[in-house]
């Protein structure tokens, strides 16, 4: 298991062409926060860096007037960051604070999250901080409707910003923040306008708090933004939203199907300790089988045989980071598990029931554990 916290964060923002992706990048690189940061730029296509504001030094590193090292990548990704952790560890470039992707407008994120999880040596020396969505007031409801990209990012994201306000028609803006908050309930939403969109917090958002060094789990999880989920709790007559059942743990989601798009984001959280390899098999079954429909994956696990250490996980798709064991629960009072996850056209009853089965909260008509070890084909849709 590895420790996050020596890992070197990458945030990566991302938004639809045009969304002011790089307007938003140029404000927060002028926060001092950001000296020692690097941009990578991710195109795809034609490269265009003239919107910063850089000088060119031979290589495809390219140092920023501010002091900030920027560099352009059409494909390798991994082999951008490794170059970067070998230019680091040679002395050819500073120690690194930060690490910001900037992708290309019509970018499935999965894969640019993945290229800074799944490898193994990216994996244990940088991590996915989070993914700071741009979403343009004027264009951003039309672009919802018509790109399955522009959804995916900001179904992903951990911060959704909204820019080009001052444009947009008051109605047209209240609607848009309507979609957003239902296709991502716990992201933070924020104005392109506001001050603390130009600043490095902007960027952080993963399980480590660098002012404290202290893991924050609720907001990683985006806890503290999920205004739907308090209201749950509140409301007894909606047994179908929320509810907790008998067997120790309780399902919310947000059913997102009825306007037209499924994707969900729901989560499962669970007070007994759970079995290390009925937690793997869970896992391993949901990626193996349905990887591409589940766009991300968070959680915080409280393992049988090891309960005071939490297990963290997190993943994209089918590539999850390798597991980290937190040294204690922050809230030494609350041992639950909570898991997050977004999906897309995975309802979210299979999931819960697949984490029935292994987790041996008996359901009639459903697999239990032992039936799907004998044979996961028993699982619908399991491909072997
Ligand atoms: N009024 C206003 N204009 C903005 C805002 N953000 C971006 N723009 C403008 O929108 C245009 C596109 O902004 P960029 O930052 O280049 O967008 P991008 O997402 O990086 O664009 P691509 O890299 O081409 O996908 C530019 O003309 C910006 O000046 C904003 O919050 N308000």
């Amino acid at each position: 298991m590895t420790q996050p916290r020596k890992r070197i964060p990458v945030t990566i923002v991302t938004g639809f062409l045009g969304a002011g992706k790089s307007t938003l990048l140029n404000r927060i690189l002028k926060d001092p926060a950001m000296k020692d940061a690097a941009v990578i730029i991710n195109e795809f296509g034609d490269v265009g860096i003239d919107h910063l504001l850089v000088e060119t030094s031979g290589d495809s590193i390219i140092e920023l007037s501010d002091g900030c090292l920027c560099c352009t990548v059409r494909g390798e990704l991994i082999d951008t960051l490794a170059s970067l952790m070998d230019g680091m560890q040679t002395g050819r470039v500073r120690p690194l604070q930060r690490i910001v992707i900037e992708t290309t407008g019509l970018a499935d994120p999965a894969p640019v999250m993945q290229s800074v999880m799944g490898n193994p040596i990216i994996a244990a020396n940088f991590e996915l901080d989070g993914v700071v969505t741009v979403v343009d007031a004027v264009n951003g409801l039309q672009t919802l409707d018509n790109h399955l990209e522009a959804l995916k990012q900001v179904a992903v994201a951990d911060r959704l910003v909204i820019s080009k306000a001052l444009l947009a028609e008051e109605v047209a803006l209240v609607k848009l923040r309507e979609r957003l908050r239902m296709l991502n309930p716990r992201a933070r939403l924020i104005d392109a306008d506001m001050p603390e969109a130009g600043s490095v917090a902007m960027l952080v958002n993963g399980l480590y708090d660098p002012a404290t060094k202290v893991a924050d789990v609720a907001r990683w999880l985006g806890e503290e933004n999920d205004h739907d989920h308090d209201h749950h709790h509140d409301e007894h007559d909606h047994e179908d939203d929320h509810h907790r059942d008998s067997h120790g743990h309780d399902h919310h989601h947000h059913d997102v199907n009825r306007h037209g798009e499924d994707i969900r984001s729901f989560s499962i959280v669970h007070d007994r300790p759970i079995d290390p390899a009925a937690l793997e098999m869970f896992i391993d079954l949901l990626r193996s089988a349905h990887g591409e429909r589940l766009l991300r994956m968070k959680a915080i696990v409280c393992v049988a045989g090891d309960p005071d250490r939490p297990v963290v996980l997190h993943g994209v798709q089918n590539v999850f980071h390798p597991p980290a064991r937190l040294a204690a629960w922050p809230d030494p009072a609350d041992r639950r598990t909570r898991m997050v996850l977004i999906t897309r056209d995975l309802p979210e009853a299979f999931v819960t029931d697949l984490f029935d089965a292994f987790t041996g909260t008996p359901r009639i008509d459903r697999p239990d554990r032992a039936a799907l070890e004998d044979n996961p084909l028993a699982i619908p849709g399991f491909k072997a």
